[in-house]
């Protein structure tokens, strides 16, 4: 049976290498850590040698968003990593989705899994329309972003988990699903605004979830993944 823990994943939302190693060997249960622009922006690779070091997996979240041969260009930098995961925005458009699938296949590991940012977790409705005018309900716009992913050639795609039953549904079991604004009962919502709970997101059809601060800000870290792995584990 497919171990719980390991749909975890858990950000190192960190400035320096030092206490991204601290939290790493805080935790030594995690086995699936996500870098993102925080960390990566002030160590580079750095961090990344030192995860494969340990022998976990790395979900690279660098979130580009830029016009296609910057984003191809990009995707191939990012090939001598050997991360497990990519992000970029669905929103960069279909030339750059199919151009980082192409570095992708080109480089011949079938790694790393792209992943589509559809709707950032951050943005709630409000937002979306009035200072984005986005003129699409917010499900739609996220679910529209997911297809334009799936026919780009991209592998999953981020969303939130209040959109992933539906995005399941249409874009089928083997597009991965990721969901941050993951928050339990216990937890502060932070900036975070399509909230959903661990086993709740799970049940609804996520593939894995990202959560940081209630883990990572816990006074007693292990104890919170340990209270969120009890919570998945009984549904
Ligand atoms: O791509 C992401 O991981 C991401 C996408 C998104 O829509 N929302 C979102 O919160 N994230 C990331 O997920 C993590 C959430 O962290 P917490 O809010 O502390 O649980 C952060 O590292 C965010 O950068």
């Amino acid at each position: 049976m497919e171990n719980p823990a390991d749909k975890i994943i858990v950000p190192l939302d960190v400035p320096d290498v030092e206490s991204a190693i601290a939290l790493i060997h805080k935790l030594p249960e995690v086995s699936f850590w996500k870098v993102g622009l925080e960390l990566f922006v002030a160590t580079g690779g750095e961090v990344l040698n030192f995860l494969k070091g340990e022998g976990k997996k790395i979900f690279l979240d660098l979130k580009f968003h830029d016009i296609p041969n910057t984003v191809k260009n990009a995707t191939k930098s990012v090939l001598k990593y050997d991360v497990d995961l990519l992000t970029i925005h669905a929103t960069a458009g279909r030339d750059a989705l199919q151009g980082a699938k192409q570095v992708v296949l080109e480089g011949g590991q079938g790694r790393p899994k792209l992943l589509a940012i559809t709707v950032l977790t951050s943005i709630n409705p409000r937002q979306l329309a009035f200072d984005l005018k986005v003129p699409i309900e917010l499900p739609e716009y996220a679910l529209n972003n997911a297809l334009l992913a799936k026919e780009s050639g991209m592998d999953g795609a981020v969303c939130s988990p209040q959109e992933v039953a539906k995005l399941k549904e249409v874009c089928g079991d083997d597009f991965i699903l990721v969901c941050p604004g993951v928050r339990p009962e216990w937890a502060t919502k932070g900036d975070q605004q399509r909230v959903m709970t661990p086993a709740k997101a799970i049940a609804s059809g996520a593939d894995y979830l990202v959560i940081g601060r209630p883990i990572t800000q816990a006074e007693k870290p292990s104890l919170a993944w340990a209270k969120i792995i009890q919570e998945i584990s009984v549904n």
